[in-house]
């Protein structure tokens, strides 16, 4: 199994640029189960998920063509199965997003439950939720679940919480249903808004996205589309923390700064400068940062997925910061990874108590998930020797070429067999 060492590091230099974003481009390759012409997909970022989903598609009878350049065509005109692998299903979570897709396109989907990161136990009910409300019937069975129905019917559902996967499997089911579905407390997060522009390129007639509540009229078919997916927001605010927490001075490029404005007002409070030019961000850090404390929300609040990176900044930052995690309930694992290189940390609930350190220092650690992981680079960045970082496979997840974008960057950083 591959590992990844990283060793303390100059203050980053330089620029980088981010990739497409994986929770835009996870549903849009899932939504593209929809259309019945050719659909071309590019910036998508090359990611183990994104190979994972590929293969979901093409074992429904999807014909899908991967170019170099992050560039995907897409034809599931012969769509013809309503049953996932479930080896492939138990790689991620977000392979469940092909359940709306299959059942309003074809009357019935089967797949079993899925897999991901391990920060919470991630149940289904909102997305079975929409489904029943639309007029399917559901049964889940020794972690199997089905879901048919003869046709769909559009109807107004709530959701109890504004979950993204279960926003985006309910529009992806309504697009093809007859009449009008209303999503209420829907997710209003920017790859939501992304996903919708995408279908309504392909054909569909949704408003609302965006906003907590989203309409969409059924019709009758979708076509085909060329879509760009939209920018990772969450890569963007890492490459953010490594240059808050080296000290460093770097450029990041293709950014929506509109999408992390949290994240910027969070860096800016600790002491770091941060410029907005266009689709560009320069971010300069200090040699000596605040504690902030952080809240977890959902879009447009502070993003859970940079909980832990922001943790590894707080680890080494003047004074305690408290850190809350409001979105999953047991995504504090990378806690115990920190402490293991000095930090100083306390957990209560869903709330970490940090007490800021001196300095770190470089231990084996292991990637309890994607953002642990990412907070374990970034740990590594500043910890006085070596960090070596296991079960990086998680990292591969979600990050395109983070050593290469890194070593750009002057990190010293490499992968071992
Ligand atoms: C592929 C993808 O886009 N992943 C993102 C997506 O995950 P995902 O779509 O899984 O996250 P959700 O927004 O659905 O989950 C948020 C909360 O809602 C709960 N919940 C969700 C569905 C449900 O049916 N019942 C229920 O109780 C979850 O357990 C969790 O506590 O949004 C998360 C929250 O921003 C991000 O961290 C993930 O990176
Ligand atoms: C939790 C994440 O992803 P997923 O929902 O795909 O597990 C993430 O991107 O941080």
């Amino acid at each position: 199994m591959s590992k990844i060492v990283v060793e303390k590091s100059p203050p980053l230099k330089g620029t980088v640029r981010v990739s497409g974003a994986k929770n835009s481009a996870l549903p849009i390759l899932a939504a593209s189960l929809l259309g019945t012409e050719d659909i071309v997909l590019e910036d998508v970022p090359s990611l183990r998920d994104v190979d994972v989903i590929c293969e979901v598609l093409a074992s429904l009878g999807s014909e899908v063509e991967r170019y170099e350049n992050g560039k995907i065509k897409i034809n599931s005109a012969n769509l013809n199965k309503h049953e996932t692998p479930y080896e492939l299903m138990s790689k991620m979570r977000a392979s469940f997003l092909v359940m709306g897709p299959l059942l309003t396109r074809l009357g019935k989907a089967k797949t079993s439950l899925p897999g991901g990161c391990a920060i919470g136990t991630r149940p289904i009910d909102l997305h079975l939720k929409g489904f029943k409300a639309l007029g399917a019937e559901t049964d889940v069975d020794h972690g199997n679940i089905e879901a048919y129905a003869d046709k769909l019917i559009g109807d107004r559902i709530y959701l109890d919480f504004p979950s993204v996967g279960a926003t985006e499997n309910i529009m992806m089911a309504a697009v093809l249903a007859e009449g009008e579905t209303i999503i209420d407390n829907a997710a209003m997060e920017p790859e939501i808004v992304d996903l919708a522009n995408f279908l309504s390129k392909l054909g569909a007639d949704i408003k609302g996205a965006g906003t907590s509540s989203i309409r969409i009229n059924g019709v009758e078919r979708l076509g085909g589309a060329i879509h760009s997916v939209i920018p990772d927001r969450i890569e963007a605010g890492t490459y953010m923390v490594a240059s808050a927490i080296t000290g460093g001075d770097i450029i990041i490029e293709n950014v929506i700064t509109s999408h992390i404005k949290p994240v910027i007002a969070k860096l800016r409070e600790t002491g770091c400068e941060i410029w907005e030019n266009g689709d560009k961000l320069r971010v300069i850090g200090v040699d000596s940062r605040n504690a902030v404390d952080v809240k977890t929300l959902p879009y447009p609040g502070f993003p859970t997925d940079m909980q832990a990176q922001f943790m590894s900044l707080m680890s080494v930052s003047k004074g305690t910061s408290v850190v809350i995690e409001t979105v999953f309930e047991n995504r504090f694992m990378h806690v115990d990874e920190l402490k293991r290189m000095g930090a100083d940390i306390k957990i209560d609930g869903r709330s970490s108590i940090i007490q800021g350190v001196d300095s770190l220092t470089g231990a084996p650690v292991k990637a309890t998930d994607l953002r642990a992981g990412a907070a374990l680079i970034l740990a590594g960045l500043i910890a006085e020797g070596q960090t070596t970082i296991d079960h990086v496979y998680h990292i591969d997840r979600g990050y395109d070429g983070i050593e290469k974008k890194l070593t750009k960057l002057g990190a010293k950083i490499y992968r071992t067999e």
